[in-house]
């Protein structure tokens, strides 16, 4: 806390707090990290927790800045959305339509975008009646439904996920999973997404970054094998 006010206030003077080394009980939580993501993406980012999948999903999403070295978009990218914590942001007296013009504004949609979404919304979430229910009343699996269709909804040219499916049944997962597919393995998108449970996934990546200390110890092309070797280890 002591280094981040310390930090706070060189930022304030215009300044960029420069180190030549770790302060006492400070550590990396990523580093020497090299890699490119290519159009029509789809990478599970695995490793143990705390290895820094959150953090590097963050920084590709431009919600932490780097402190070292650059990340760069080669191409035109007019969208990024990024999922953390997919069932934030609801407000539980507002039904779930109102809940979702309320995240949707969080995502940077206009009124008018939403209305040209809610069908799909309504749709794919199979949440009924319920839409117009105040989102307290709703199972956790209902609100991830809703959040998640309100995610899928959107067209982005990236999207970031962090474990997001976790209170989803299986077969909203599945239906989640075939429309990931269809949408970002080639439309000239990217999908990444950060998660524990990758062998639900394994079908639907073409690549695995398995992270371990803030260091990518495995990527490869061979997302089941990686994933076996993952397991294995
Ligand atoms: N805001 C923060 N301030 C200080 N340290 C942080 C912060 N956020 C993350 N860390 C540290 O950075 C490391 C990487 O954390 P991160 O959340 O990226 O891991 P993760 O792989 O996503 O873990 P999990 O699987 O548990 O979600 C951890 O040691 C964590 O304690």
């Amino acid at each position: 806390m002591l280094y981040g006010i310390k930090d706070l206030i060189t930022y304030f003077f215009g300044l960029k707090p420069e180190y030549s080394s770790l302060r006492k009980k400070e550590f990396w939580a990523l580093q020497n990290i090299n890699f490119h993501i290519y159009e029509n993406d789809i990478v599970i980012l695995a490793g143990l927790n705390g290895s820094g999948k959150t953090t590097l999903t963050k920084m590709l999403a431009g919600i932490y800045e780097t402190e070292r070295g650059t990340i760069e978009y080669h191409t035109k990218i007019k969208k990024i959305i990024s999922v953390f914590a997919i069932k934030s942001g609801f407000n539980p007296i507002l039904t779930g339509r109102e809940n979702v013009y309320l995240k949707a504004a969080y995502y940077g949609m206009s009124r008018k975008e939403i209305d040209e979404n809610m069908d799909f919304i309504i749709s794919f979430s199979e949440i009924g009646s319920f839409l117009d229910t105040p989102i307290g009343k709703y199972s956790s699996g209902m609100k991830t439904r809703l959040a998640m269709s309100l995610v899928l909804s959107i067209k982005s040219d990236i999207l970031f996920i962090d474990e997001a499916f976790s209170f989803s049944d299986s077969k909203f997962k599945t239906k989640c999973f075939k429309f990931l597919k269809e949408e970002y393995s080639n439309k000239g998108r990217a999908l990444i997404i950060a998660t524990h449970r990758f062998t639900e996934i394994s079908d639907l990546a073409n690549r695995l970054i398995v992270l371990e200390k803030g260091k990518i110890i495995n990527m490869t092309v061979d997302v089941v094998q990686g994933i076996k070797d993952y397991t294995a280890n």
